[in-house]
């Protein structure tokens, strides 16, 4: 689907492809995030989505098409790209031996952060994500939703323009998902913008103010949240939109 070039997108994406072996994950995939908007991937399984997000990262080597993140394109200025994103990928990628606060400090050196600067914003982010009290514990013995409050640190320490979150919720208890949300919510006020792919609608439909649904490796649907709901549930639009249908069971009476 063509998506008309926007003003200021810190994320444009065109004719993005790939393939794995005789299975094309993305078929020319086209998108365009408006600056300060928290933007919902949302897409069937196996439809694309992490590919996208792994492309946008440099994980992925796209056989064709371009990104641009900030004005940087991921494939010439990959150092440029890089400065500008934050990501939380699914499935978690963390040092298991390190602690909370080695992990986080480490990505800060990696992103060229004085240390100063670095322990001071980790203490801050492990105060506000309720992680303090474990921050000098080795990540192999954290819960799934403690391994992505640390995600998130190390993901926000840099001061991202753009933050890519593959399933940020998921794993993590109402309290810490609040703060997670209200930490977003103070993000994008600065002028960050996030990227958030989740199958959860609800948390899509509440969080996002604009979406992209992604089927078969294209973008099939984007616009506002309002314009793509038009008062109905996200679910339900959803549904439409990839063409649906529920799957027959009966072959599995011996389940009854
Ligand atoms: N490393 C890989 N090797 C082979 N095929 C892959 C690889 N990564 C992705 N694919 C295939 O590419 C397609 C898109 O996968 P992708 O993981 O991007 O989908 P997704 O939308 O993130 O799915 P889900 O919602 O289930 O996480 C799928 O058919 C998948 O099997």
């Amino acid at each position: 689907m063509w998506a008309p070039p926007l003003a200021d997108a810190p994320l444009r994406i065109r004719g993005l492809t790939k393939w794995f072996g005789d299975k094309q994950a993305l078929d020319e995939l086209s998108l365009d995030v408006p600056a300060g908007s928290c933007f919902g991937l949302v897409g069937p399984n196996g439809s694309g989505k992490s590919t996208t997000v792994r492309s946008i990262v440099g994980l992925v080597r796209p056989d064709g098409g371009s990104i641009e993140v900030c004005g940087h394109d991921v494939g010439t200025d990959t150092q440029g790209a890089r400065a500008a994103t934050g990501v939380v990928l699914d499935p978690l990628q963390l040092f298991e031996r390190l602690t909370a606060r080695e992990f986080v400090r480490t990505m800060g050196d990696l992103r060229g952060l004085d240390d100063e600067v670095s322990s001071g914003r980790a203490d801050q982010l492990f105060v506000a994500l309720q992680l303090i009290d474990d921050a000098d514990r080795p990540i192999s013995g954290y819960s799934h939703g403690m391994r992505k409050k640390t995600a998130l640190a190390a993901a926000l320490l840099h001061r991202p323009r753009l933050l890519l979150l593959d399933e940020p919720f998921e794993g993590v208890d109402p309290v810490s998902a609040r703060t997670m949300r209200s930490m977003l919510d103070r993000f994008r006020s600065g002028g960050g913008t996030v990227v958030l792919s989740s199958h959860v609608m609800d948390l899509v439909e509440r969080l996002c103010d604009h979406i992209g649904v992604i089927h078969q490796g294209r973008v099939v649907a984007t616009g506002t949240t309002e314009e793509l709901r038009r008062g109905r549930r996200l679910e339900d639009v959803f549904i439409d939109v990839v063409g649906a249908t529920d799957s027959d069971t009966t072959s599995l009476d011996w389940l009854g």
